[in-house]
């Protein structure tokens, strides 16, 4: 075997090398280094064309703000001075909540030209990767460097502008409803416990546990939470009341109870508020019984008409649908909306309440938080702008925002929805839908495997998702159940696009990913990679999901990367389909060009005899009942997330510190412009520097003589990775501590691979 690996980098061999084997006891990490190590370097990206998707129309287009801090909104030279002085001027007018009662038609800011920027992005940059031009890797590190001050948002967001809505005409409000009851539910006995699921523009709402009938008569509160003496929340009751009218009808309802009726003809008066970014949404309310399993009970879709309106409401019964032909439902559920236009049209941190840590990432961190004003619950990803200037990775940063722009105005489904972007002078803020089921990780953990059809379930929708990315020009790059969040019903959400590259109409050749995830000819080809390396993540993950280990899983880098180039894998018995095995092939096929959606991507995958039970039209609206649904108490429960993290103290994000001296020169500043908004010269303008930046490393490091890039690797034609000659002994993996010795490869043969390059997530 060539020495591919030679690279010049210094070894650093704290493989952690992630979990995939041994059933997923460590969370894989990009890199496979100690955690201790957070230089997380990332390099410049690969230039590609200039990245204008002409969305600026789109409908549900996440809101920006700005800093009012002049080098955050100067340097872009896209506001004339008169519109930043009418915009602050209505910051400075508008209170600091939004009204949710405005009448207010939604045109509230002279914004033309500059409204309609900010909705562009920059560049076709991609950007994280884990080496920058020092060499140094990362991995998900503990960040201490970082801090966070809510005293920047004290006055950071004076001024600002929304990305969509004022151009489009399109309605921005908030959407109160109201699951008022339900009757004639086909429950399951007389303790039956129905809750809801509400939906909106995948943000979530997620009813409380039951509560005694002693405490529901006490319950008369207008929000639907009860408040104890000390003003904390309890839980929010299953059956409240708000008025003392609907007294005799919760007796009579407590009356039925006992006659073993009631949980058929539940009285709920839940409400809760929704922000609406765009004008059609659809409003989707699943009924679940909390004590038989989160058995379904049915559910209502219905589209509240938010169009030309700055007020809209509707109190009316509703007719309980199934999901599919074999499920029964019966019953009518009464509901209430209530739409009313808002004035307020940029949000900052001080909007959010930080309630609790989710995760940790290379440049900050993921809060799962509630907007002040509707109490909506989102996840806010808390970037560290002075971290991201460290490692070179301003244009990658600005670039996952930009994709996620694309994605939410485009409402796709399947991948997680940005709502609000936004910065201070010392963080980047990401705020999304909170999926309160967790990483598809945490549950695969917990499970050891899935059952083929259930992994079929995530890989169709994912198989959706990508297809999705890809017909935009965006190459994913990071697959891996970490990244694969699941929201309350059990559909999957792909979050984290900091390694996603747009724009890439055939190859690029950014090192990036995540170990056990790489495709081949991303480790081989240096004439460069495509999209297809998502299809091979996906072989990877399906493999995973079935069988319980990662198929390339070694204890270190060295091996696994040898393993991905050269290995075979055999398929423990029983645990797929002669169609699960055969698509798991054709993804695993080391030659991109004979993979599996090498021809007509997403739409080859669907087309194979794997997926003929599914129906796509079906699966993409959401209509197939998922396998499986999280168990949730609340909409605020993170008891599907690690508990490392959920327990970790956050109120130091809710204090209000003195504001902090700026931790960035203002021509720094001027570099997260393109976050907030950008023009066109300044699209221009990353371009060339990203480029530039890259040809820099290309031939001050990369790409240096001893590289390990080892040219054409001349791989055969249809060179798949499965071994057809017998199944993998599930005992044998086992004993072996996850390691498939069996595997043709000397895995000890190449003493010259350094370990700290080899070790994750860098760039060429
Ligand atoms: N919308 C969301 N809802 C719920 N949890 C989320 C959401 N977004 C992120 N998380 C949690 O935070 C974790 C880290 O998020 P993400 O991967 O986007 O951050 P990151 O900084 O890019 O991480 P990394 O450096 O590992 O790529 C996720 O794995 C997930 O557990």
């Amino acid at each position: 075997m060539m020495n591919f690996f030679g690279s010049k980098l210094s070894s650093n061999t704290n493989a952690n090398a992630g979990a995939g084997a041994a059933g997923n006891e460590e969370k894989k990490s990009w890199t496979g280094i100690d955690s201790n190590s957070n230089s997380g370097h990332k390099s410049p990206q690969v230039g590609g064309t200039s990245f204008i998707p002409s969305f600026a129309m789109q409908a549900a287009t996440p809101t920006t703000a700005v800093s009012q801090n002049s080098y955050a909104m100067g340097t872009t030279g896209i506001m004339s001075e008169n519109v930043l002085s009418q915009m602050k001027a209505m910051n400075e007018h508008s209170p600091s909540v939004s009204q949710s009662n405005s009448s207010t038609n939604a045109a509230q800011t002279p914004l033309t030209s500059a409204g309609i920027q900010q909705c562009m992005p920059d560049l076709g940059v991609s950007k994280k990767t884990s080496v920058d031009k020092h060499g140094e890797i990362t991995t998900r590190p503990q960040d201490k460097e970082r801090s966070v001050s809510p005293s920047n948002s004290n006055n950071t967001f004076s001024s600002g502008a929304e990305s969509t809505g004022l151009e489009t005409g399109i309605p921005r409000g908030n959407l109160v409803v109201t699951i008022v009851e339900a009757r004639n539910l086909l429950t399951r006995s007389m303790n039956s416990q129905p809750y809801v699921v509400c939906t909106f523009e995948s943000s979530e709402f997620i009813s409380n546990g039951p509560e005694s009938v002693e405490n529901k008569l006490l319950a008369n509160n207008a929000s639907g939470w009860n408040q104890s003496s000390d003003g904390k929340k309890k839980h929010r009751p299953l059956y409240t009341l708000r008025s003392s009218s609907q007294l005799n009808k919760l007796k009579e309802s407590a009356n039925e109870q006992s006659q073993g009726a009631s949980s058929s003809n539940p009285v709920w008066h839940h409400e809760t508020t929704f922000d609406v970014l765009g004008a059609r949404s659809e409003l989707d309310i699943s009924v679940y019984d909390a004590a038989h399993d989160d058995m379904f009970l049915g559910r209502v879709r219905l589209r509240p008409n938010l169009h030309s309106t700055s007020r809209a409401t509707e109190n009316q019964w509703h007719s309980l649908q199934s999901r599919a032909f074999d499920e029964n439902v019966t019953g009518d559920m009464l509901i209430k909306w209530e739409y009313s236009s808002t004035k307020k049209r940029q949000y900052g941190p001080h909007d959010f309440e930080v309630l609790r840590l989710l995760g940790k990432g290379t440049f900050g961190q993921v809060y799962q938080v509630k907007k002040k004003d509707s109490k909506r619950i989102y996840a806010m990803k808390v970037l560290s702008k002075k971290v991201i200037v460290k490692k070179n990775e301003i244009a990658h940063t600005i670039g996952e925002r930009n994709i996620l722009v694309r994605t939410a105005s485009k409402s796709c489904p399947f991948i997680v929805g940005l709502k609000f972007s936004f910065q201070t002078p010392a963080d980047l803020y990401l705020v999304t839908d909170f999926m309160s089921g967790g990483e598809l990780f945490w549950h695969l953990q917990k499970e050891g495997r899935f059952s083929e059809d259930r992994a079929k379930f995530y890989i169709a929708e994912l198989v959706l998702a990508l297809e999705y990315l890809h017909d935009n020009d965006i190459v994913y790059r990071d697959l891996k159940p970490e990244n694969i969040l699941l929201d309350a019903n059990g559909n999957i959400a792909l979050c984290d696009f900091g390694l996603s590259k747009a724009d890439l109409k055939d190859r690029t050749n950014t090192f990036c990913g995540t170990t056990e995830y790489l495709a081949p000819e991303l480790l081989l080809d240096e004439s460069g990679y495509t999209k297809m390396v998502d299809f091979w993540s996906l072989g990877v993950l399906i493999f995973e999901m079935c069988c319980g280990w990662s198929p390339f899983f070694a204890e270190d880098n060295q091996k696994m990367y040898q393993k991905i180039a050269f290995g075979k894998v055999k398929f423990p018995r029983d645990v797929l389909s002669p169609e699960g095995r055969s698509f798991v092939k054709g993804l695993l096929n080391r030659n991109p060009k004979h993979r599996l959606g090498a021809i007509d991507d997403g739409r080859e995958l669907r087309a194979h005899p794997f997926f003929a039970d599914i129906d796509w039209k079906a699966l993409r609206q959401k209509k197939i009942p998922p396998p499986f649904k999280p168990h949730l108490n609340s909409e605020t429960d993170t008891s599907n997330f690690d508990p490392e993290f959920t327990q970790t103290s956050t109120s130091y994000m809710n204090k209000n510190q003195p504001i902090a001296a700026t931790p960035l020169s203002p021509g720094m500043q001027a570099k997260f412009a393109g976050f907030t908004f950008v023009d066109e010269s300044t699209i221009e303008e990353h371009y060339n520097v990203a480029y530039n930046n890259r040809k820099f490393l290309q031939n001050s490091y990369f790409m240096e003589p001893g590289s390990f890039i080892p040219g054409n690797p001349n791989l055969p034609p249809d060179e798949d990775v499965i071994d057809d000659n017998g199944d993998e002994d599930p005992n044998e993996y086992h004993e072996n501590k996850g390691l498939h010795e069996s595997n043709d490869v000397d895995y000890d043969g190449d003493q010259h691979m350094d370990d700290e390059f080899v070790s994750g997530r860098f760039e060429i």
